[in-house]
């Protein structure tokens, strides 16, 4: 069934921060006026300037602003809009807010809301992508319930094993087990952590792949049966699940594999009936691949697929939302080069990365060739610590890596910010820059951990 064509003249925006400000700007050059929702704290953040107006949705506290979904879709009604676009974190990928969306006849730029449940059901993508003949890891096909199975499930599957929140992601939540007197208390532990986390306290159990890679691919489906990927990203510089540095194409990775990565992703996606953005997550040693999860939103790091391709995503979120088939296919798609993202965060490395916002009073960031920085910072702005420590992406484009990279450390070094208590992540993300380990793109998912790495 083809998807029609439904004009959109005016989009709310249902974030905060620089995807806000970047979904503005998309639609600012589609001729689109953006709405952005901002909270009682974020009244003169980049977005609200930018945007053509803007509504207030409520307090600082998320669950009455950016979580709650009558806010939203009371002030997406009164400003006009047509669409509903819910950037990432939040709601981005909450299948209910998708179908308030849709009963209160809003589109929402995303997936359909049973798409979105199925794929974000961990044991149900799960199953969907082993069933379809992509490989995952021997794990449990339903979630455990109770410490009989988690034992019986656990001899099978052999240790190391990681539980994980069916109704997870990201990472949070996850309990790694390496030995048997660990399992019950792992287990109770991640349902406690699923349950407060998630809201749901269904768990999985999956065998621990160590000393992996961590590769996703983007994949983008209009609603008239065309599904392409645009490339994977390398994402196994991670610290506590927060990814640091993001980078196209997998340093190492032979072309057979990510050959085959693409095609599990499409596959995937054509089989759950995938439109927009999307992508698909994979753990990757030597030629071995294990299909991990699916994310239904566009990611922190998009930008990373977009420098190296050339395509605008959130411009096709946008078009494919309208109804739109996608203006070219598979064979346009040719990423080039090395393109990599430095995530700035406002915390002190030196202080165990607690969040350090305060007032910028420098506020300088990089430029020069093939420089890119996605950040809602500006001289004189408050960074809260009230949602989450984001503060500046850095992306970087260079003919090889070895020059993206030397180009990422000049950036980095350039990046002027200053503020009383302002303290951000780029002296970490230099040290790892100059890691000869890095550099020889050797980095596995526990380089930071301390845990080694290994070769590619
Ligand atoms: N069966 C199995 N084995 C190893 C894994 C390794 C990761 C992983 C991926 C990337 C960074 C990590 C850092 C610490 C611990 C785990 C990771 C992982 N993640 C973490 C976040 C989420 N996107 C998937 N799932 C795994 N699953
Ligand atoms: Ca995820």
């Amino acid at each position: 069934m083809s998807a029609r064509r439904r004009s959109i003249d005016t989009v709310f925006v249902a974030n905060r921060g620089e995807i806000a400000l970047r979904v503005v700007r998309a639609c600012k050059e589609m001729g689109i006026r953006s709405v952005v929702g901002y909270s009682v704290p974020d009244a003169d953040t980049a977005a609200v300037r930018a945007a053509d107006t803007a509504v207030r949705i409520g307090p600082a506290d998320g669950r009455r602003s950016y979580l709650y979904p009558p806010a939203l879709i009371e002030a997406a009604l009164r400003s006009g809009a047509q669409a509903v676009h819910p950037g990432y974190g939040f709601l981005a990928e909450d299948p209910e807010f998708a179908e308030i969306c849709a009963q209160n006849g809003l589109i929402f730029v995303g997936p359909e809301p049973a798409v979105m449940a199925m794929l974000g059901d961990k044991v149900l993508a799960r199953r969907m992508m082993s069933e379809i003949g992509v490989p995952v890891l021997p794990g449990t096909a339903e979630p455990v319930a109770g410490d009989r199975a988690v034992l019986d499930e656990a001899a099978r599957i052999g240790l190391p094993l990681i539980i994980k929140a069916a109704a997870g992601g990201g990472g949070r939540g996850m309990q790694v087990v390496t030995d048997r007197d660990a399992l019950l208390p792992g287990y109770r532990t991640a349902r406690v952590s699923a349950r407060e986390y998630f809201g749901d306290d269904r768990v999985y159990l999956e065998r621990y792949w160590e000393q992996v890679r961590h590769v996703e691919v983007q994949v983008l489906a209009d609603g008239h049966g065309t599904v392409l990927h645009l490339g994977e990203r390398d994402c196994s510089v991670q610290r506590r699940h927060q990814k640091l540095i993001e980078e196209t194409p997998g340093p190492g990775l032979p072309p057979s594999v990510a050959e085959r990565l693409a095609e599990y992703a499409v596959r995937g996606a054509r089989a759950a009936g995938y439109t927009g953005a999307g992508t698909f997550e994979f753990l990757v040693a030597g030629d071995e691949i294990a299909f991990i999860e699916a994310n239904c939103r566009i990611q922190v790091e998009h930008p990373v697929t977009e420098v190296a391709t050339g395509v605008d995503l959130v411009r096709e979120q946008l078009l494919v939302a309208a109804g739109e088939r996608l203006s070219f296919g598979q064979a346009d798609v040719r990423p080039r080069g090395t393109a990599i993202e430095c995530r700035v965060n406002a915390e002190d490395p030196e202080r165990g990365f607690v969040p350090s916002g305060g007032r910028l009073d420098e506020f300088a960031p990089p430029g020069g060739p093939f420089v890119r920085v996605d950040t809602h910072g500006y001289p004189g702005a408050t960074v809260t610590p009230d949602y989450d420590s984001l503060l500046a992406k850095v992306i970087v484009w260079g003919p090889d890596r070895d020059q993206a990279l030397n180009r990422m450390e000049r950036a980095l070094g350039e990046f002027r910010i200053a503020g009383a208590g302002v303290r951000t992540t780029i002296p970490l993300l230099l040290d790892v820059l100059r890691d000869p380990r890095f550099r020889a793109g050797a980095c596995t998912t526990s380089y930071l951990d301390g845990r080694d790495v290994v070769g590619a």
